[in-house]
């Protein structure tokens, strides 16, 4: 393995978003140890820069669940948030939905609190052009034509390693794609079923402590 990429919400915090010490210390460890981290998000970029300059990452950083791209060779906006509303304001005109908090800083998709069943959003914007996912912290509408893992493709290429030398780290079913691609795919234990049938390894710690455990196992205690 080059490289870590770790989800941020649900895999390196807890289940209230607050960011685990374990995590912390073990991403640390990861960078000095010589393996750059990329942060693969549903969350915005500014969320995201200001996570990845506390913790001191060094990869590049995937936003909107691969929607938006930063990387020290490009900033990229790749979804299309114009396909994405139309589903919104259906949904607004049938139910009290809401989006999240600095909807205005969200560049290629939107994102609702979860006040309302995602199965109820699924169809009702069947219809549209869109993807939606369900992280346990949002609901985020996003253009079928991006995702975490394609996304993930493009940070890989401007570090020059390839995905299938990238160990990953996720919780929900909008990480399926970017651990898809990756060469080591990690499950915490708190994570969807869907995600740890399709994994490498699921933690026996969860959220935070297992991000840690698995960095541990397989990145610093190789
Ligand atoms: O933004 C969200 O809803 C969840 O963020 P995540 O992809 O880092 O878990
Ligand atoms: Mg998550």
């Amino acid at each position: 393995m080059k490289a870590v990429a770790v989800d941020i919400d649900g895999t390196i915090t807890d289940k209230n978003r607050k960011i685990c010490v374990n995590a912390i210390n073990a991403l640390r460890k990861a960078e000095d140890a010589g393996y750059p981290v990329i942060l693969v998000t549903g969350n915005v970029l500014c969320t995201a820069k200001m996570v990845s300059t506390m913790l001191g990452t060094s990869g590049g950083i995937v936003c909107e669940n691969g929607g938006v791209v930063y990387t020290t060779k490009r900033n990229l906006i790749l979804g299309d948030v114009k396909k994405c509303s139309p589903a919104y304001e259906l949904l607004k005109s049938q139910y009290d939905v809401e989006k999240t908090e600095f909807s205005d800083l969200r560049l290629s998709e939107i994102a609702i609190k979860r006040t309302i069943d995602v199965n109820t959003v699924k169809k009702t914007v069947k219809n549209f052009d869109v993807v939606v996912y369900d992280t346990k912290f949002a609901i985020h509408i996003t253009d079928p034509l991006v995702n975490k893992g394609k996304s993930l493709k493009i940070v890989a290429e401007d570090m020059s390693i390839t995905t299938d030398e990238i160990l990953a780290i996720g919780d929900s079913e909008n990480d399926l794609e970017f651990l898809e691609v990756a060469g080591f795919k990690v499950a915490v234990s708190n994570a969807d079923d869907e995600l740890k049938e399709n994994t490498d390894y699921v933690t026996k710690k969860a959220y935070g402590d297992g991000a840690a455990e698995a960095i541990e196992k397989f990145i610093l205690n190789k």
